[in-house]
């Protein structure tokens, strides 16, 4: 049986149910509920702390589990589990923030208090940006208060919106540190080869590709379909279906959702016409 680690609350765990639930897995309506198995697909699911994710998979006591890329980089497994692939919500930038103008550059944090939810990505961060003296001071959250509080010159935390730090009159400096989104990770290579867990994945792909790209059909002549279809490449390769007039053809292409309109506009001046955007429910590619 294989068994999956989902969060049980927090800002990933609503949409890993959702995602898993679109892949056609059942999920746990109660927000209690630590375990579910799923007899009919084979899928034992265990609602952790997405802190706690890491923990679990790196082990080997989990085959695959969602967390985010920080949290992930956070518990420095080194070799004890890997990132399968990003899932495309949740995303988030670890940076440093500070009072405004009190810092420019990371370099300048040598001998000051950084406080963070997140020691273990900061402290290695630090260590291959090669700033040494850095004192770490961990907290559990609020992380934006240390500061005002004395307990901390600067920070380290998830920025999204950034209105929690500019609320807080903080501004972030330095690089960013990392890009994250919620990731399934698994705890070895040859796991995600297993049956159940190949399933799993190519079941997840399918639900990323179904929200990120929607099904596109026109009508163009002859003479314009090669420059159409280099609009619309398609993923494999357009379908093209021939019409009453022989002088018209029908395409068929799957085309990323974000660039819908800018899309229809470039084959409308090529001289494309019955342009149709469908959005797709689900897919395996
Ligand atoms: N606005 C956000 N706030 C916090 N985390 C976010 C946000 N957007 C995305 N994330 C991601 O969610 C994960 C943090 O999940 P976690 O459950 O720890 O969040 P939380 O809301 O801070 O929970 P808690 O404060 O109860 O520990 C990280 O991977 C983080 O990058
Ligand atoms: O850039 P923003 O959109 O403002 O979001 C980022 C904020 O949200 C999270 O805090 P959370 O609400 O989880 O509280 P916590 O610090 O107590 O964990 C995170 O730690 C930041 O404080
Ligand atoms: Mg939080």
């Amino acid at each position: 049986m294989l068994r999956v680690a989902v969060p049980n609350k927090g800002a990933l765990s609503e949409a890993a149910m959702s995602m898993l639930s679109e892949a056609g897995y059942l999920q746990r309506r109660d927000r209690k509920q630590l375990r579910l198995l799923d007899e009919a697909n084979g899928v034992e699911f265990f609602y952790l702390r997405p802190k706690d994710v890491a923990v679990f998979v790196g082990q080997g006591i989990i085959d695959l589990g969602i967390t985010g890329r920080d949290l992930f980089a956070d518990a420095r497994l080194g070799h004890g589990a890997e990132e399968v692939m990003g899932l495309g919500f949740g995303r988030s930038t670890f940076r440093l923030a500070a009072p405004q103008g009190a810092f420019s550059a990371p370099e300048q944090l040598a001998g000051k208090r950084v406080a963070t939810t997140y020691d273990g990505l900061l402290s290695g961060w630090l260590e291959s940006a090669g700033i040494r003296d850095v004192d770490v001071v961990h907290l559990d959250g609020a992380v934006e208060s240390a500061v005002s509080l004395g307990v901390a010159d600067a920070i380290a935390d998830v920025v999204e919106t950034g209105n929690t730090l500019k609320a807080a009159g903080m501004e972030t400096f330095g690089p960013s540190i990392l890009e994250s989104e919620a990731i399934l990770i698994s705890s070895s290579e040859e796991n995600t080869v297993s049956n159940g867990a190949a399933r799993l994945i190519r079941r997840l792909q399918g639900v990323i590709v179904a929200r990120q790209y929607v099904m596109m059909d026109y009508d163009i002549r002859r003479e314009h379909l090669e420059s159409a279809m280099e609009i619309t490449p398609g993923l494999e390769s357009p379908t093209i279906s021939p019409l009453a007039d022989e002088n018209w053809v029908a395409v068929r292409s799957m085309v990323p959702a974000k660039d819908t309109n800018q899309l229809m506009d470039e084959l409308y001046d090529l001289g494309a016409r019955a342009i149709l955007v469908t959005t797709i429910h689900a897919c395996r590619v």
